[in-house]
């Protein structure tokens, strides 16, 4: 089997036509990168390239900016599930390409556009070689939030065209091309989004006595927030706090009314992420006495953590281990979040870091990840998916 997909493979390779095909196919979507559940322009690339391949065995289903792609087996005992996300993010791009986003202050900067073109890569790969197993791709919006996996699911499409299990990567920058990083179980944490809103009593800057300044009372928050993981989290467990945005005030001589402070919580189990919650609000109504001022606390969109099958896993990374030009590297659990989490609560499957060797990392204005990566991702995923269509009961 292995040697007919090689076969198979190296001609739908044809000389480095794939690796120039999917690269286009990446280059194309970088450029319109669109935050979530408006990714209209997204949805209709996918949707138009969707539309050039054989139709014989594709249904092709759409949800919001969201798409589920079936291609039916030839004699079907299972639904083999792949997820891709499609969103990008509201980063102002600085990578000085030349297909660089043409949507000025969002980016692709979480490798979304590589997640699209790799699973179009896998689409095209079994339209033309269809496996006996049915295969669903699911196109997801809004991963960097508000979250789509979870509505996704509801779905009475997904209700009727259900995986029996699934897969999804992420792109990871600090692994070079070839690489392959996974563990059993736990791989990425619980994520809580947080906003913070402070309104005191504002006023004239030389009259400090009359008011409750909103910019003191959010910055001792911040500090505040800085003691739960250091003293109340238990050290041989992780956590996060991170305030990624802090904004308050209006002009240099008034003393601020209101403060905002935008961030995110990270933990590795959903019990420690109530504990990290409790002690916050904690902090925050001592704020407001000692400040005689109003807090609201907003916990915005919460992502379950993602947990691997740990069958599957094994099973992968032994598979992944035996292929020329592939590195498997069993990783620690990350601090990311992911709501593909979801899915994995539901359906046994598995994540993995796909290496894209950048010197800057997720999310960053300058994050330029190895294309090369695309062709290992379709190669492996290709064989992977076939090995499973095929062998397993
Ligand atoms: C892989 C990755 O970078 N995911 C995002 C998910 C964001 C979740 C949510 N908006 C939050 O900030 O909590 C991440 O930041 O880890």
């Amino acid at each position: 089997m292995d040697v007919i997909h090689a076969f198979v493979l190296s001609n739908f390779i044809k000389g480095g036509k794939l690796v120039e095909r999917f690269i286009k196919v990446r280059r194309d979507l970088h450029r319109i990168p669109e935050l979530g559940f408006q990714e209209f322009k997204t949805q209709k690339y996918l949707l138009d390239y969707l539309s050039t391949l054989p139709q014989a065995n594709l249904e092709i289903k759409t949800w919001k900016t969201g798409i589920f792609v079936k291609i039916n087996g030839q004699s079907p005992r299972k639904v083999i599930g792949y997820r891709a996300d499609i969103d990008g993010l509201p980063i102002t791009e600085e990578t000085g390409y030349k297909f660089q986003s043409e949507h000025v202050g969002n980016m692709h900067a979480c490798g979304h556009d590589f997640h699209m073109s790799i699973a179009l890569g896998l689409i095209t790969y079994f339209t033309e070689n269809p496996i006996s197993d049915d295969l669903l791709f699911m196109f997801q919006p809004a991963e960097e939030g508000p979250g789509g996996a979870e509505p996704m699911l509801k779905t009475d499409i997904m209700q009727e065209w259900k995986p029996d299990m699934v897969l999804a990567l992420h792109v990871a920058p600090e692994y070079p091309v070839g690489t392959i990083a996974t563990k059993e179980g736990l791989l990425f944490a619980n994520t809580s989004e947080l906003f913070i809103d402070l309104k005191g009593k504002g006023g004239h800057a030389a009259y400090p006595h009359n008011t409750n300044d909103m910019i003191i009372a959010a910055c001792n928050l911040v500090t505040q927030l800085q003691s739960i993981v250091s003293r109340n989290v238990d050290p041989l467990d992780s956590a996060v706090v991170t305030v990624g945005k802090m904004t308050g005030g209006t002009v240099q001589n008034i003393i601020a009314e209101k403060a905002r402070i935008e961030g995110t919580i990270r933990t590795l189990s959903p019990e420690s992420m109530a504990k990290v919650k409790k002690r916050l609000l904690a902090l925050v109504k001592g704020i407001e006495v000692g400040y005689e001022c109003e807090v609201t606390v907003d916990f915005g969109a919460m992502y379950h953590q993602v947990f691997n099958d740990a069958t599957l896993t094994r099973e992968f990374m032994e598979f992944a281990e035996q292929l020329d030009k592939v590195q498997v590297v069993e990783c620690k659990e990350a601090m990311t979040g992911e709501d593909f989490g979801y899915m994995l609560k539901e359906i046994p499957g598995l994540m993995f870091w796909l290496g894209v060797g950048s010197e800057y990392g997720l999310h960053h204005s300058k994050l330029t990840p190895d294309e090369g990566a695309i062709e290992t991702a379709i190669s492996l995923l290709s064989r992977y998916i076939e090995f499973k269509g095929t062998n397993d009961s």
